[in-house]
This record gives C-alpha cells, structure tokens and sequence, in this order.
C-alpha cells in the first residue's frame, strides 16, 4: 500500500466546487511523467465517501450491456451514486452497433458544466467519446473542473469489431491520457495508444503497460480478458511509485462464457466508485475483479440477447449461481431460443391453423426422421449413464422414440405424400447429438439430448394454451396435433430428463460444466432450426 507520505494533499475537499489543478498536456513529457509523484491523482482521504458520486462520460448502448448503462448499473453495485452524460447514442445491441450518432460537442459541454456548477462529482469514468470535438470537450472540462478521481477507458473499437471512436480522433484521446489517473485499455488498445504491435503473451501486455505508465504518468490496468488459456489476469501498473510495487498482478480465472459484452465499461466504472471509496487503487482492484468474475459467472440467469450478451451487475441480490440448480442455468440459456421460436411463422401458423398443410406434412416426417436417430443416441446414454436410475430412463425414453416414430407412419403420415429424404436441419441436428455422443462424456450427452424435451414441452405447454384460450375450435385443422401437447407423461419424462441433467452437472468437473452449456446451447439452436425448416425446405 502507498504510505500517506508520499500522497499530496487534497484535490477538492469532498463538498466544495470541484477544484482544477493543473495537469500534464500531452503524453510523453516529463511532466507528465512526474506527475505521478507530485500529485497522484486519488488523494484517499478527502475523495473517501461512503456514497460516492460518480460522474459517467460515456456513449449510451440501448441493450444495456455496456456504456451508460452498465457504468450506472456498475456505480450502484458499488455502492456510488450514479450520474451520465451522453457522448454517443448507438443502435446496438448483444450482436453488435449498427450505428453511431455523434449529438454536438457544445450541448456536452454545457451538460458537464450544469452538472459540476452544481455537484460535487467525487469520481469521473470516461468511456466512449466518438470523435475529436467530443474528446476536446471533455479535454477543457476536465482541466477547468478536476474531480479526484478520473478513470478513462480508451474505448475504440467493440468486442464486435465495430467502430466507437473514429480513427482519426486516436491522437486526440492519446492527448488526454495524462489527465487521467488510471488509464484501463484492453490489449488492442494499449498496443494503439503506445502505436505498437499488439502484445501476444501476458509479460509482453505488462511491459507495454509500464510504457504507457511512464509516458502518461496515469495507472494502468492491463486487462487480461483478451489472452488465450484458463486465466484471466489484471494488472495495475504505475511507474511513479503509487503503488506497493511497480506492476500489482491479480490472478483471475476466465469464466467460460461469450456473455462479455461491456465488462470493460463495468470494470473501469466500478474501480472509478471503489476509487472513490477507498482511495486505493489496489485496494479497488481486490474488490472490483471477484464482483467482476461473479458477474459473468452469473450473466446467464439473465438471458438477454442472442450474441455477447451482458453481465450480471446485481448478481449479489440474487441467490448465487451456486445454489441455483445447473438445470437453471441452463433454462436461462434457453431463453433466447425459446422466444425465437414463439415468433417464428411455422409456431404462429401452426397456432391460429392456418398453417400450409405441406409444411405442416414436412414436419412430421422430418421428425420421425429425427426420432429415430434420437433415439440411438438417449440409448447411448443409457449406456453412459452412472446410476441405474438414469439406465433405465433413457433405456424407456429410446424405446418411447421408436413407439412414436411408428405411430406418426401409421397415422399421421399414412394420409400425407411427403418425400422422405432426410432435411438438411435434421441431419445437423442428429449429427451434433451424436457428436455429443460419441464425446464419451455422459454429461455433455445428456445436455445435448436435453432441449428435445424441454423446449419442446414448454412450446407445447404454450400452444396447447393458447389454442385452449381461442376456445378451441373444432375447425381447427391442427387441433388433433395440439390435443397431444398436453401429455401429462411427456411433461414428467421432462422434468425427469432435466434433474438427470442436474445430477450429471454435480458430478461433472468446472470443464465439462462448461462444455454442457455449449452443448445445450447448441441443440436449443437447432430446435429453433428444426420448426423453422418446413417454411424452408418443404
Ligand atoms: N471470460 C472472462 N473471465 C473472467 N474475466 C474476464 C473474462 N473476460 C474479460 N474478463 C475481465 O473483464 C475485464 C475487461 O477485460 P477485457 O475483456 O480485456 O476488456 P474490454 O472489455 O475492454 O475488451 C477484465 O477485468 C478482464 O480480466
Ligand atoms: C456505448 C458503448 N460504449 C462502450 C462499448 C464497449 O464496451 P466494452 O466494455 O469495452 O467492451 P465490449 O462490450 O465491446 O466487449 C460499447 N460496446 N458501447
């Protein structure tokens, strides 16, 4: 820990007008070099508040995943009092931006002066800036109103690969790096801001981290979330003597998960709130990066979006991810899925019966296909599966396969004319189940063997709702179909397939859980696929 000594006094005693002393101009000066000595910029004492209010500079997502949104999201999980203002409005959402507006840099700036000519503002965390007017804005307000605290994440480009700030504003924010106190780019940024190549291991990331330190005189966070391997490590450099040591490690573990959409946000704006706290950055770190961890380790109870979805910021107020079941891990997973299916035009047809009867035809011989296949792959896990139990519930569950399969010939496809060649959805569906198979992990078997019956149930359960919610028409040339939705033996198989699953996660290692979720994520996809294919392939 820094010892008092070496600290100078007090930037803005914590309720007075934000005080602006004077900084370092551009990157590369001795002075910014030395300013890390003659005026760190955290001064502990006076910038500790139990409720800190911190100041986000930042773009807004509308998905709520990264930007504003997870900066104020991120303030409060830390205890702060969260305010914005707006740089960027993006469309956006967990798939990627689709595009940026820019509103003008003068009606910024009074938003930043209304807000500091009547706020204390005990942190800044800048994020998204977009172009060279809105970084000059913010550039002059800084240095006329200079908050204790200020963290500045170089954001550039997104984990999409779509542009936030334009190539052409890089030199701009280069220039603002030395009014920074802790400066947090991911690898590609930190390799831009220094203008070299990108670092391909962790010790080449730490040493372009302690460059940067030295020319900015800020901290750096260099942040391990890009790095290949099992771990996910953080660092904070400083050159000026900030620090207990000159690069602080923390060892973090990586959370198998593509739900990473704005941790960098959430990361830099929760150490600007903990900063503020108290007014150590190591200190800050410790507390920031297992908050950080737990929240992707829980950002599937969430289940928002179809791509890099978001982080859990609240997950503290929820039961943990451990006490949950891994059955509902895996049903907030689901969910993405499910709601494509509830608006795919086969569901909604098949509902309100006016569904083309070809289609209809395609379906159910391209699920008696399935089933056969299916049903090789349950015996599978009959053979795999680890108690007697599990044997024989998916030993009955095969056998049922084939009783189905031959009931939909003998009546449902014994009045229809459908070619019977096997669909290109349903090869890759029972190609990915026997994959899953032949893994040798039971597991992972038995998650990707899952989502036949779950999904299926509850968009049974849901349709079978609803058409009795229409009061069930007698014209309804589907009715017959729909009646079997409601099979109340299917429904305890279900609930029977999914505690095996649970089972099988509690006896499973970290890295098989992980790759169950893959699993199951994967035949949730096809499922979408499998109602989808008849308006397609029929
Ligand atoms: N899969 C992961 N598991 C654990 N921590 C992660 C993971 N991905 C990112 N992080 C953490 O999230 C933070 C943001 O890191 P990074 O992804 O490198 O930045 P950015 O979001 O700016 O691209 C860092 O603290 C990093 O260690
Ligand atoms: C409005 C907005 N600001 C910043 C980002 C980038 O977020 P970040 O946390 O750096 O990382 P990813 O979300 O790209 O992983 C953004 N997407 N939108």
């Amino acid at each position: 820990m820094p010892s008092t000594s070496v600290l100078p006094p007090t930037a803005a005693a914590p309720d007075a007008p934000n005080a602006a002393p004077a900084r370092a101009s551009a990157v590369g000066t001795s002075a910014a070099a030395d300013r890390a000595l003659s005026e760190p910029a955290a001064s502990p004492s006076a910038t500790r508040r139990p409720v800190p209010r911190v100041l986000s500079i930042a773009g807004s997502d509308p998905s709520g995943g990264a930007g504003i949104q997870a900066d104020l999201k991120s303030i409060a999980a830390h205890g702060g009092y969260g305010m914005a203002a707006i740089t960027a409005l993006t469309v956006q959402n967990t798939q990627g931006v689709w595009a940026v507006h820019v509103p003008p840099a003068a009606f910024l700036a009074q938003q930043l002066d209304a807000l500091s000519d009547d706020i204390s503002i005990d942190a800044v965390k800048i994020g998204m800036l977009g172009d060279a007017e809105v970084i000059a804005a913010v550039r002059s307000w800084l240095e006329k109103v200079r908050p204790a605290v200020v963290v500045l994440d170089p954001v550039m480009v997104a984990t999409s690969g779509d542009r936030l700030l334009q190539e052409s504003a890089e030199a701009a924010l280069r220039g603002l790096l030395p009014l920074a106190d802790l400066i947090t780019p991911n690898l590609a940024e930190l390799a831009m801001l220094m203008d070299e190549q990108e670092a391909d291991s962790w010790p080449a990331a730490l040493e372009q981290g302690r460059r940067l330190a030295s020319v900015t005189g800020a901290t750096i966070l260099v942040k391990g979330g890009h790095l290949d391997g099992g771990s996910c490590p953080d660092a904070l450099v400083n050159t000026g003597g900030l620090l207990s040591e000159e690069v602080v490690v923390l060892q973090g573990e990586r959370v198998p998960t593509r739900n990473s959409h704005g941790t960098g946000c959430s990361l830099s704006s929760a150490m600007a709130t903990a900063q503020a706290r108290l007014g150590d950055w190591e200190a800050s770190l410790r507390q920031v990066k297992p908050w950080l961890t737990a929240a992707l380790q829980n950002s599937a109870l969430l289940g928002v979006g179809r791509g890099n979805g978001p982080i859990h910021h609240f997950h503290h107020l929820q039961p943990p991810a451990s006490a949950l079941g891994f059955a509902d891990i895996l049903w907030a997973e689901a969910q993405p899925d499910l709601e494509a299916i509830y608006s795919l035009q086969f569901i909604r047809d098949l509902t309100d019966g006016s569904l083309a009867e070809n289609q209809f035809a395609y379906y159910l011989a391209q699920d008696a296909i399935y089933l056969n296949g299916y049903s090789r792959v349950l015996a599978r896990a009959s053979a795999l599966a680890p108690t007697e139990a599990g044997q024989l519930f998916w030993a009955r569950s095969a056998q049922q396969c084939l009783e189905v399969e031959s009931e939909l010939h003998r009546t449902w496809l014994s009045t229809r004319t459908v070619e019977p060649g096997l669909g290109p959805v349903t090869k890759s569906y029972v190609d990915h189940l026997t994959a899953a198979s032949a893994s040798g992990s039971y597991a992972v078997l038995v998650a990707a063997v899952l989502p036949c019956f779950w999904l299926y149930a509850e968009v049974g359960k849901t349709l079978h709702a609803e058409f009795l919610a229409s009061g069930a028409p007698a014209d309804h040339p589907y009715s017959a179909w729909l009646r079997t939705y409601a099979d109340e033996d299917f429904a305890a198989a279900t609930r029977q397939a999914i505690a095996l699953a649970d089972d099988a996660a509690r006896r499973g290692s970290e890295d098989e859980r992980a790759a169950m979720i893959v699993a199951f994520r994967q035949s949730c996809r096809f499922e979408v696929e499998f109602f989808d294919a008849p308006r397609h392939h029929a």
